[in-house]
């Protein structure tokens, strides 16, 4: 097991992030994110993002449910389940605040149409849902998702960001500290269980990874109307 590993200590959810460089960067420091940090994002893409991204993580409660359901099953480290749980009542504050956030740029959200990346990335997100696909395999997606936009909004929050007022609560919200806190959390469970896992187990987890990845990298692409 051990030789697989590509280097010492590292954990293998690092080792993938540096096996995956290219794709994780693309994902993590798209142009739309970019164009956040130094203000010259379309606020028509900002606005689609909202929208669409509205629709995503209503799709995400199922998703973490589902995760939750399966720590509950198999997870032998009790605070699995208190960390997924903090996670789900972020998430009911997260729509509320993505209501509040619609109407202050009144961007409606009744009747918005999932656009074709967001509709796949859903697919996938159900997929993941089945009772069939192993906790380390739905932990270390859930993992990469929330990563995907901390390391996005960090960027935004650095301090030689220009990142516009006006757009500042949005990447607190996924940038801040407290947020990767919670990422390295889960990032702890999800190494935990790839540990233990079977070589095809630990297969699949990657491969979810790589996929969260490219959804992530369609979805930024979507908003910005591409
Ligand atoms: C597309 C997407 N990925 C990740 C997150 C993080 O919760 C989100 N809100 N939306």
């Amino acid at each position: 097991m051990e030789s697989r590993r590509s280097s010492g200590d590292m954990g293998r959810i690092a080792s993938w992030v540096k096996s995956h460089r290219p794709m994780y960067d693309r994902a993590t420091q798209h142009p739309f994110v970019v164009g956040i940090s130094d203000g010259s994002v379309d606020l028509s893409a900002f606005k689609r993002w909202l929208a669409q991204d509205y629709i995503f993580v209503k799709e995400f409660v199922p998703f973490l449910a589902s995760v939750l359901l399966k720590a509950w099953k198999h997870s032998d480290d009790e605070s699995d389940m208190e960390i997924l749980l903090g996670g789900m009542a972020s998430l009911s504050d997260e729509l509320a605040w993505f209501r509040k956030e619609a109407s202050k740029w009144d961007v409606k959200l009744v009747g918005i149409v999932p656009q074709k990346a967001n509709l796949e990335y859903c697919r996938f997100l159900q997929s993941l849902m089945l009772p069939e696909v192993d906790y380390a395999v739905a932990i270390t997606a859930f993992w990469a998702i929330e990563t995907v936009y901390q390391e996005s909004f960090s960027l935004c929050l650095d301090s030689s960001s220009k990142t516009p007022e006006e757009l500042m609560e949005t990447c607190q919200r996924w940038g801040s500290a407290n947020f990767g806190h919670y990422c390295r959390s889960l990032q702890k469970i999800a190494d935990r269980c790839l540990e233990k896992a079977s070589s095809d187990i630990i297969r699949k987890a990657e491969e979810a990874f790589v996929c969260v990845l490219e959804h992530e990298f369609n979805f930024w692409n979507m908003s910005c109307g591409e």
